[in-house]
């Protein structure tokens, strides 16, 4: 591609043969006179790990808003399994099957690692007003997830203000997994991570993806989306500027891409 062609606004789909699970059609977002999103056309496949990546202030928190409910779009629109769609509140986004770990987790550190997967939406038992939390189904549920859908073998009665950085992670990708979600949008999910931690990260997102999953990650790191993404879309000044295949980029053009909209600066 020309660096003419990477500065234009550019809507490139994916293989044709996928189906797409979500359509990012034209979406402009304004904060007063401030225009986060500039247009932007975006097709994630169905059981891709799309990745986007762009330097602070490019727009990706605003677009993963727009996909999680926490914004609606100024203009343009939002599609899911072809059929539009309008996220009033994060709810509306989680009902419709998008489930978003942001990058702080918000875990409860002196709770337990099923109370954290299932807060606010515990099993219970029991008849009406004699309701009460059913903790066996709890922590059946949380071993579902934990040791065998992440595949982490954690005590679960550890409280998560003990766990390294990588488990935290996975608890919070855990609470996610517990409302069966088909997209999980994850918020810079290595940010301030050992290497270590950010392999057990990196493991977890595959099996995601190996369950069927769509996975967007919001990422800053390049290694990250590299290492993980099927597909990489770079916001650039509320623009995307590129999709990419990673084998299609090195570190120093996805940084050109990052820092100057072009893949030659
Ligand atoms: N709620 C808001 N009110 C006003 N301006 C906002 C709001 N949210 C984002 N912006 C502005 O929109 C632009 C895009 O911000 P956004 O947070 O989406 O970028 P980003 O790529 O996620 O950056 P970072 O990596 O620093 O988080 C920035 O100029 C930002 O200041």
């Amino acid at each position: 591609m020309d660096t003419n062609e990477a500065t234009e606004t550019i809507d490139r789909s994916s293989d044709a043969s996928g189906s797409t699970k979500i359509s990012v059609e034209n979406v402009r977002k304004r904060f007063g006179r401030i225009v986060a999103l500039d247009g932007v056309t975006l097709d994630i496949q169905e059981n891709e790990i799309f990745a986007l990546i762009g330097d602070n202030g490019a727009g990706k928190s605003t677009l993963m808003n727009i996909l999680s409910g926490v914004y609606e779009p100024t203009d343009g629109s939002i599609s899911l399994d072809s059929e539009k769609v309008n996220f009033d509140s994060p709810s509306d986004a989680r009902r419709a099957g998008i489930e978003t770990v942001y990058q702080d987790l918000a875990l409860m550190n002196d709770l337990d690692i099923p109370s954290n997967v299932f807060m606010g939406q515990f099993p219970t038992k029991g008849i009406g007003a004699l309701r009460i939390i059913d903790w066996d189904e709890t922590r059946e549920r949380t071993e579902a997830i934990i040791h065998d859908q992440l595949d982490r073998d954690i005590a679960l009665n550890t409280e998560v203000e003990f766990l390294s950085g990588g488990e935290r992670q996975l608890v919070a990708i855990g609470r996610s997994l517990a409302f069966d979600p088909d997209v999980i949008v994850l918020d810079e999910p290595t940010s301030a991570l050992s290497i270590d931690a950010t392999n057990l990260v990196h493991q977890t997102i595959r099996r995601l993806k190996n369950e069927g999953h769509t996975i967007l990650i919001v990422s800053h790191s390049i290694e990250d989306v590299l290492d993980l993404a099927d597909r990489i879309g770079i916001l650039f000044k509320g623009q995307l500027v590129d999709v990419t295949d990673p084998s299609e980029v090195d570190i120093e053009t996805l940084t050109n891409l990052i820092v100057s909209g072009k893949r030659v600066r």
